[in-house]
Formats: C-alpha cells, sequence, structure tokens
C-alpha cells in the first residue's frame, strides 16, 4: 500500500479507477436522492419555525433548488463513465448546493435570526460529502471550495460578522468538518483498493486473475490500432501433478511462485501477466506481432528450464518445464475466439512432447 494512491488517483490501474467511479456513481445517487427529499421536505420545518413573510420566499428558494438538483440524478448514469463526467457532476453537486446556501442565508438579511439548520448546512454538506471515496488530492478541492464559498457568503451577507474571533471560529469549524471528511473518505477509499485487490488478485503468486485478466484483454482489444497486433501466450506447466505427488504440495505453490516471478523478470511491467488456472499462467503483450511473442516466449520457456526450483524443505531441487500457445489478435478478434485459439495451440505444445512453444496465426 503505497501513500501516492490515497494522495491522487492518477497512479491507480485504469481498472480500478473505473470500479470506483462505478462505485462513487451509485453513493452519489443515494446522496442526490437524499437531498432532494432533505432539501425540498424541510419546507414542512420552515412552516412551522419561520415567520409567513419568510416562509413565503425560502420555500420556493427550496423548491427551485429541488428542482435543478433533479437532472443529477440522469447525470449519475454518465458519472460512472469517466472520471471527467464523475468530477463534472459532483462540481455541479456543489455549485447548486453552495448557491442554495448563499440564497437562503441572504433571505435572513434583515436581522431575522438565522435557524441553526441554516448555519449549520455548509458543515452538513461536508458530512454528507465523506461518503464519497475520493483521494486526499479531491476531497482537499472540495474542502477549499467550501470554505471559501462559505466564507466569501459570510463576508458579503455581513462582513461584520468576520471581525475578530468570528473568522477564526468560522475556518477552525471549517478545517475540523474538512479534515473528517477527508479521513472518512481516504479510510473508504483504502477499504475499497483492499476488496479489489482481494478480487483480483491471486493470492500465491499475485499476479492478476483470469477475471481481470479477461477485462484487460478486451481492453487492449478495445484500444488497439488494426496495424499493431497483440499477442497472447497461455503457457502450463508440464506434468505438475507428478511434482505434487513427488515432492508435496508445498514444492508445487513454490514452483508456481518461481514461475511467476520468472515471467515477470522475461516480461517486465509492459505485458499484461495473469494466473490463468490451477498451473496455467496467460501473458498478454500489447503491441506486439506473432513472432515476437514466440520468440518472447522461446526465451521464457528457456529460462524456466535453465532455473531448477529450490524445494522450501531443503530437500534438493526441481526440474520445471513449461508449453506454451502462442497466438495473435486484432482488434476485431472476439475474446472468447482468442482464448480458444490459445487454448488450442497450448493443446498442440502438449502433443508434440511439452516443453515447446506452438505459435499458430
Ligand atoms: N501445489 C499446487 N498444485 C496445484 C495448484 N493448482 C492446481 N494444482 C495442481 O496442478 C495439477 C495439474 O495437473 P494436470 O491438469 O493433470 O496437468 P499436469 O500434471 O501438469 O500434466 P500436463 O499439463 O498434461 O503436462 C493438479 O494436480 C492440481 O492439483 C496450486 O495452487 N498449488
Amino acid at each position: 500500500m503505497e501513500l501516492k494512491e490515497y494522495w491522487s488517483d492518477r497512479c491507480h490501474s485504469s481498472d480500478f479507477k473505473l470500479t470506483r467511479i462505478g462505485f462513487v456513481a451509485i453513493r452519489f445517487r443515494w446522496l442526490v436522492t437524499l437531498l432532494i427529499i432533505g432539501i425540498a421536505g424541510w419546507i414542512a420545518v420552515d412552516w412551522w419555525v419561520l415567520d409567513p413573510a419568510h416562509f413565503k420566499l425560502i420555500w420556493k428558494i427550496r423548491l427551485i433548488t429541488g428542482v435543478m438538483l433533479t437532472p443529477l440524478l440522469p447525470l449519475s448514469y454518465l458519472c460512472k463513465l469517466n472520471r471527467r463526467w464523475m468530477f463534472a457532476s459532483l462540481y455541479c453537486l456543489l455549485g447548486i448546493l453552495l448557491v442554495f446556501n448563499l440564497v437562503s442565508l441572504w433571505s435572513f438579511r434583515d436581522g431575522t435570526p438565522i435557524p441553526v439548520g441554516y448555519i449549520a448546512f455548509p458543515y452538513f454538506l461536508l458530512a454528507l460529502l465523506s461518503v464519497l471515496p475520493l483521494p486526499v488530492k479531491s476531497g482537499l478541492r472540495v474542502a477549499i471550495l467550501v470554505t471559501l464559498s462559505v466564507l466569501a457568503t459570510d463576508y458579503w451577507l455581513d462582513s461584520r460578522s468576520l471581525d475578530n474571533g468570528a473568522l477564526l471560529d468560522r475556518i477552525w469549524l471549517l478545517l475540523a468538518f474538512s479534515l473528517t471528511m477527508i479521513w472518512v473518505q481516504v479510510g473508504q477509499l483504502r477499504m475499497l483498493l483492499d476488496l479489489y485487490r482481494e478480487s483480483t488478485r491471486d493470492p500465491l503468486t499475485r499476479l492478476m486473475n483470469r477475471r481481470l485478466f479477461v477485462r484487460q484483454l478486451e481492453d487492449v482489444r478495445y484500444h488497439s490500432a488494426p496495424d499493431r497486433p497483440y499477442t497472447l501466450i497461455l503457457m502450463d506447466m508440464d506434468r505438475f501433478k507428478r511434482i505434487n505427488d513427488d515432492h508435496g504440495h508445498l514444492m508445487g505453490d513454490e514452483v508456481l511462485v518461481s514461475v511467476a516471478n520468472t515471467i515477470m523478470d522475461i516480461f517486465g511491467s509492459e505485458a499484461i501477466v495473469a494466473r490463468y488456472g490451477g498451473e496455467e499462467f496467460m501473458v498478454l503483450l500489447p503491441d506486439t506481432p506473432l513472432e515476437q511473442g514466440q520468440r518472447q516466449a522461446e526465451t521464457l520457456r528457456l529460462a524456466v528450464e535453465s532455473q531448477p526450483v529450490e524445494n522450501p524443505l531443503g530437500e534438493g531441487e526441481v526440474m520445471v518445464t513449461i508449453s506454451a500457445g502462442v497466438v495473435e489478435g486484432r482488434p476485431d478478434s472476439e475474446t472468447q475466439g482468442l482464448l480458444r485459439r490459445a487454448d488450442e495451440a497450448l493443446y498442440a505444445a502438449k502433443s508434440r512432447g511439452r516443453n515447446c512453444v506452438v505459435a499458430q496465426a
């Protein structure tokens, strides 16, 4: 877990970004629904608390705010598409609510005592926004926007209210609520990151699992240009059952981890590597033609063959080999068809006696 993951979403994987945005979209929709009901429903309280002349004005302000918030409900379905839509929706919501805060406080400019619900509104808003799993940078932006808008509103309506200790008091409260909001937001982001990793990583090798790999494959396929093919390598350990039977499952696990490390060493961060099944690994090489992918698979095969794995119980070493099937994909290749072809190429490699690479155009 790195600190920069909490500071900004720039270092999150594109798949996690989409997962988080989908999560934010759902919470955002609930937030808007509650705000519409709450802001409009508060009319009943105002009818009870305010004098009739004031009530005549304030119920209209509340109703207009409710109506202005309504388009954010359909917008929340767009906001799950990408982060730009997400932030546009969030700032629209903030804009409407801060204007509501300004106009409703302005309606008390004649000196009528302001009910506590109106004074507390910006703090309530910060508390509500803590339900969104935002990184610190986004939380800070929201907090600064709310703080500046509240101080500007106060200054505009009554510059004396910010004299002496009043300004410090306001800033202190806003700071306390902002920090709490950011703290809760980051806590949720951390929980989401943990759950995401648990559901997309293989616990033994820490490589991505099949579910995430297929999503990544679809993403690469979608973004690849017609003249820039990508290559898929499906590899399987040879006679792995025998390793388990002869040396025990602990040794089998050690071999899987060792091969996973070798794959990462050979392909580096350019490739998308997954543990595809029990003793199967998959490598996706974006922007790589078949011949190049075949050469890299051969390099890997030789590397695995030349590195015997030491038994963790200190009972000697085990020789390991792999077989691999290599296929090339284009933007119009169907995901399932591509995976089936890779499986057929691997089957061909096994049929040829194992410890070999078979490429199929
Ligand atoms: N230790 C260990 N074994 C596993 C794991 N996942 C699957 N296996 C074992 O992998 C073995 C796969 O055996 P088979 O499918 O028969 O294939 P194989 O023995 O490798 O033979 P070929 O693929 O035909 O070369 C099974 O015995 C599984 O129990 C794991 O996480 N750890």
